[in-house]
């Protein structure tokens, strides 16, 4: 037998740089499998799942849809004026209330999670030889940290530092359940997805193939448009 097929439990908690915070293991089996069945309702509309186009011409490989403000190269908007003009689905309450609950989870401060009002989620699913390469999430105007889960095949997160695409940076192995928050000082580190691994997944979540990834975050924009 190979010793690949041995794996060490994974702690509960990794703080992988200040304010980055890696929870393996921290959506229940049930959460997984509400948060695929909400995430493929959105995948069907009012606004399709579907590749987004960058401005220099570019298809990312990964599919995406959003919820609450649409996200499109490098704004958010009302309306997906960049698929087909209409307003994405409303971000529901009980999305927000688990945002807090992964917060508190993360940081260990309750009070800091209960102002903590994402408004948007922005949905990813990679299949293939989807990836992301290193970016800073930067289109919100709200500081507040970005939330994470994972669901689905096992990929390679890189996180690195605020200032460049470069080293320093740590490759975590984020696996179907994990939550990862960054705020704080690794609000805006760079970040990316370089490879998913197939065949690693959680059908049981009710996700036959491929990884889906949930990032809910504040946008900052309120009543804007
Ligand atoms: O898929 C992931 O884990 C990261 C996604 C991401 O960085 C993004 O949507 O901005
Ligand atoms: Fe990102």
């Amino acid at each position: 037998m190979s010793e690949g097929l041995f794996r060490l439990p994974r702690p509960a908690r990794v703080e992988v740089a200040p304010g980055a915070v890696h929870l393996p293991g921290w959506l229940s089996p049930e959460r997984r499998r509400e948060l695929v069945t909400a995430c493929r309702e959105w995948a069907r509309g009012p606004v399709p799942i579907r590749h987004t186009v960058l401005p220099g011409g570019g298809v990312m490989s990964v599919r995406s849809v959003c919820v609450g403000w649409h996200w499109q190269p490098y704004r958010y908007t009302r309306v997906a004026s960049d698929v087909n003009g209409l307003p994405v689905a409303p971000f529901p309450e009980w999305l927000g209330a688990l945002g807090r609950a992964a917060l508190a989870a993360a940081y260990g401060d309750a009070d800091a999670a209960a102002s903590y009002s994402p408004d948007t989620a922005l949905i990813n699913f990679y299949d293939g030889a989807a990836k992301m390469g290193l970016h800073q999430d930067k289109d919100e105007r709200s500081p507040a940290p970005v939330v994470s889960f994972s669901i689905g095949d096992s990929c390679v997160f890189r996180f690195g530092n605020a200032e460049h695409r470069g080293r320093p940076y740590t490759d975590v192995e984020l696996v179907s359940g994990d939550l990862f928050v960054f705020g704080g000082p690794s609000r805006f580190a760079y970040h990316g997805v370089p490879k998913v691994v197939p065949g690693t997944g959680d059908p049981e979540a009710g996700l036959a193939r491929g990884r889906l990834n949930i990032t809910l975050r504040e946008t900052g924009l309120g009543t804007d448009t």
